[in-house]
């Protein structure tokens, strides 16, 4: 383990060049499961952040001048290096962000396939020609580069959130910063060595890892040659971004906070409203921003779905990541677990019961024990603020009616769930519900294919799809007087 903790460069990621910060201060990197240190790595410092803007700035022409095919074969190539050492990598992200290793697989395959998309899209940035209705002329219509980019990326998915903003920023032609999560550095500091080797020209990304988050950011937004930011992470943060974007008005993309519901309905064959279930709850700890976070079931078949979930979640296997058969790891940090504490004691003071778990586990390391909660009040915190851990609260309902008014009852958007064997009631209620996703019958609606995005206060712009690309692109139209 400690073999590829050693192999992961620590320093900062400047332009191409690894380097110490300018004043050679580090910070610590933890790992969630023991709790212990892992390694230090350079904190970036304000010369640091300055000469990474410069070299931004600078790069930007050339490297929208490369050949979009060009780029197109970097990342493919990056996709080719993070498939071959898929298991490596996987550990890494276990080591620093605790999740288990089957789960840090899927994320490198999720994160490599962002690449392998987006070098396919980079081929395929289109414009128009046409006449102009009046017919006297001609309209030109091309995208081009946005510009350099100020990327934050969260410490949840260290991996697949860079991948899916680097992926068009490269494919697009944009010359990037990128900000990782403090909290786990480390994948991205190994993404950005694998980026080199395969092609990216020096100065096209930085990579500035740190304790203060406004350091590195503010100063980035502040300087109106920075023409883009997109950010991953809380609703709360996301709104004093909007508000630092606001005076030089760089376009933004915002992935934020989420609070899906899970609705089922009487029809299902519970055994896959169950397996969807575990799914859209469990996967990665239930610290994704798509996690079910409440769970409203039809009242005739509350008892048995509650009864099939409480057995499952409780033969999931709790433990450090890296241990076999193990698939809930630790949460990231104390705070997300006393958050997780908080919720459910709240919950169960208001009445709520728990089927299974309830409690954090002791011993080393921040675990919290899967839970099912029944008979959750309406006006339980839990329905309302996003759990970011493995919590499955379950309330009922007895009409179609009832279960979208529920569903949209939070100022969130990101995603709802639903299953039901009725097609008409699935796209019914999917058009019906206010959220940029709906998953019908499945518990994973994330794809590099599709469009990853909310409404509401869980932000705007999309990444992945065909749209995803486009966050990256300014249109321009150019009139063309015609003599006929
Ligand atoms: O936590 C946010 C993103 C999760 C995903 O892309 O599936």
């Amino acid at each position: 383990m400690s073999e590829l903790i050693d192999r992961v460069p620590k320093q900062i990621f400047l332009a191409g060049q690894w380097r110490d910060a300018a004043d050679g201060s580090r910070f610590g990197v933890q790992d969630p499961g023991n709790e212990r240190q892992l390694c230090e790595v350079a904190d970036t410092q304000d010369a640091d952040v300055r000469e990474a803007i410069e070299a931004a700035v600078a790069a930007q022409d050339e490297w929208a001048a490369t050949a979009p095919r060009e780029r197109g074969e970097i990342l493919r190539r990056a996709w080719q290096l993070m498939t071959d050492r898929a298991e490596d990598t996987a550990r890494l992200m276990t080591l620093e962000m605790g999740k288990s290793i089957e789960e840090s697989k899927a994320e490198v395959t999720y994160a490599a396939e962002f690449f392998r998309w987006f070098s396919e899209e980079a081929v395929r940035v289109d414009g128009r020609y046409g006449r102009n209705p009046a017919g006297a002329g001609r309209m030109l219509v091309s995208k081009h580069p946005v510009g350099p980019c100020v990327l934050i990326t969260p410490w949840n998915f260290p991996l697949a959130m860079g991948t899916r903003k680097l992926g068009p920023a490269i494919a697009a032609g944009c010359t990037m910063i990128v900000k990782p999560a403090q909290l786990t550095p480390l994948s991205m500091l190994n993404l950005a060595a694998l980026l080199k080797e395969a092609g990216l020209p020096d100065g096209v990304l930085s990579v500035l890892p740190t304790t203060s988050a406004s350091r590195v950011v503010s100063p980035a937004l502040e300087d109106p040659r920075i023409r883009k930011m997109s950010f991953t992470g809380s609703t709360e943060v996301g709104r004093k971004l909007v508000e630092q974007c606001a005076p030089n008005l760089q376009r933004m993309s915002m992935e934020l906070g989420g609070n899906a519901p899970f609705l089922v309905f009487e029809d299902v064959s519970l055994d896959d409203a169950v397996t969807g279930a575990v799914t859209a709850k469990m996967r990665n700890n239930g610290e994704s921003c798509v996690a079910a976070n409440r769970f409203h079931v039809h009242s005739s078949i509350a008892d048995e779905f509650v009864r099939r979930l409480t057995e499952e979640m409780s033969a999931l296997k709790v433990g450090h990541g890296t241990e076999d058969g193990v698939k809930v790891g630790p949460l990231i940090s104390a705070d997300q677990r006393d958050k997780v504490i908080e919720l459910v004691d709240d919950a169960l003071a208001r009445g709520a019961r728990a089927t299974t778990g309830g409690k954090p586990l002791d011993g080393n390391g921040f675990f919290y024990a899967p839970t099912v909660l029944t008979d959750v009040p309406p006006d339980a915190r839990i329905l309302r603020e996003e759990v970011f851990g493995p919590v499955a609260p379950v309330t009922t309902f007895d009409t179609e009616d009832e279960a979208v008014r529920l569903a949209d009852d939070t100022e969130f958007g990101l995603v709802a769930y639903l299953f039901t064997r009725d097609l008409d009631r699935a796209i019914r209620v999917g058009e019906r519900l206010s959220t940029g996703m709906v998953g019908i019958n499945t518990g994973l609606v994330s794809n590099a294919a599709a469009p990853f995005g909310g409404v509401k206060q869980s932000g705007f712009g999309r990444e992945g799809g065909n749209e995803g690309i486009e966050e990256y692109l300014d249109v321009k139209y150019m009139a063309l007087a015609l003599k006929e």
